[in-house]
């Protein structure tokens, strides 16, 4: 992992992660990378990858190599999609507008986090009027507060919602514990407004009544999980969504057969297998172990999509290889912000793109749709989860 200090240039995605280390203070590097408790289920995200072995074809005609699917039916050039992250503006100062701009270029799609650090209208601005831009949810037990959102993300042209479903509470992040973390500022929540507003008038009481104000650190006082809505329900929350919005809804942070089955029964539209990036549940199983019984359960009625220990086009490779129509990058664009902005998410983005690229050809795969189980090999480990 280690870069030697003379290495400025990154040429591989653990290099980002390397360079970003010594750039980021101790706040904000601990918040962005750690797990949950042990960290067991974040460093078993990439383990997982490394267990499962490529079986790839030869004299296949691989001088051209093409990249490009769809999502929800709008074409994008790559699987490789950006997954919602809280607060990128503690990365480089352009944040989640940089990151939307290097969407844009790469002709790809990003879930904006509904705790972003610039307003949702000012990112999707920097669409190229093509990339599809989706909204994240966490929903409130204020549902008007939730519906304003959803109503200002849909006016605002985002192409469908991303409700995770993995929070009702936050998961117990020991670094951010120890530091009391908190957005720094200038920097705030900018899809809210500046004060508690976002909570009923009495809660607002409640919680200054308890010594909680807007300057009392974020994730430790649970200011964000009371906020949040943690007792939804299948029967409860979906229906409402779909009486507020025509938009398509995805679930991410769905990872077993059961939930796979009750998404397609209450009608969603897309699935993101995930664990948070081992931050939320630590001793889950890795994501691309639970991505085949996601497959399988839901039986080509709704796309599937992943994110969770991203860092090599290989892993690309077998998570499409397992079934996901796309996959979702969280931290190594955090990286890619703090290295170098804008640019820095573009080169990100390219050498895992170029190195996609690189995996199609040497196991002989010219198409996306050519990606099949086929080219894993099949070891029981993985012919029981298929
Ligand atoms: C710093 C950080 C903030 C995140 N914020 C959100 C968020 O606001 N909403 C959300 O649904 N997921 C959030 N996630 C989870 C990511 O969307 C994604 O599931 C996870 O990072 C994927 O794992 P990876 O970091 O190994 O790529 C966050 C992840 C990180 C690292
Ligand atoms: C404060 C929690 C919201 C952001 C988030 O989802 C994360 O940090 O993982």
């Amino acid at each position: 992992m280690a870069v030697p200090p003379t290495v400025c240039r990154p040429v591989c995605l653990d290099d980002f992660e390397a360079i970003a280390r010594t750039k980021l203070g101790q706040n904000a590097w601990d918040y962005y990378a750690t797990g949950a408790n042990d960290m067991q289920t974040l460093h078993d995200n990439r383990e997982a990858f490394s267990r499962l072995r490529l079986r790839p074809r030869v004299l296949r005609d691989v001088s051209t190599v093409s990249t490009k699917t769809s999502l929800l039916g709008r074409s994008i050039a790559s699987p490789i999609c950006i997954a919602p992250s809280a607060m990128q503006c503690m990365a480089d100062s352009d944040g989640e507008e940089a990151t939307a701009k290097a969407a844009a270029a790469f002709d790809t799609a990003m879930v904006l986090s509904t705790y972003s650090t610039t307003a949702l209208e000012q990112v999707i601005h920097h669409s190229n009027g093509h990339n599809p831009y989706w909204f994240q949810l966490y929903l409130y037990q204020n549902r008007p507060v939730s519906q304003e959102l959803i109503q200002r993300a849909e006016r605002a042209g985002y192409q469908a919602l991303v409700l995770t479903v993995d929070t009702p509470v936050i998961g117990r992040r020991l670094a951010d514990a120890r530091n009391k973390f908190q957005l720094p500022r200038p920097w705030r929540l900018a899809n809210f407004p500046k004060d508690l507003r976002i909570v009923t008038a009495s809660e607002r009481a409640a919680l200054l009544a308890n010594g909680i104000t807007k300057d009392t650190p974020l994730i430790d006082n649970k200011i964000l999980s009371n906020r949040a809505d943690a007792g939804l329900t299948w029967t409860e929350c979906i229906p409402w969504l779909r009486s507020v919005t025509g938009l398509p809804i995805i679930l991410k942070g769905v990872l077993t057969r059961e939930d796979a089955e009750l998404a397609v029964l209450h009608g969603c539209n897309g699935i993101i297998v995930s664990n948070h990036g081992g931050r939320q549940l630590d001793g889950v199983l890795a994501a691309i172990d639970a991505l085949p019984e996601v497959v399988a359960a839901v039986r080509g009625q709704i796309e599937v999509y992943m994110d969770g220990g991203i860092r090599k086009g290989t892993d690309v490779f077998k998570a499409l290889a397992l079934g996901a129509k796309a996959v979702f990058l969280g931290r190594p664009v955090l990286w890619g912000l703090a290295y170098n902005g804008e640019q820095g998410v573009k080169e990100m983005l390219q050498i895992l793109h170029d190195e996609l690229e690189l995996a199609m050809a040497l196991c002989g795969c010219a198409t996306i749709e050519a990606i099949t189980p086929q080219y894993l090999q099949q070891t029981p480990e993985l012919k029981s989860r298929l």
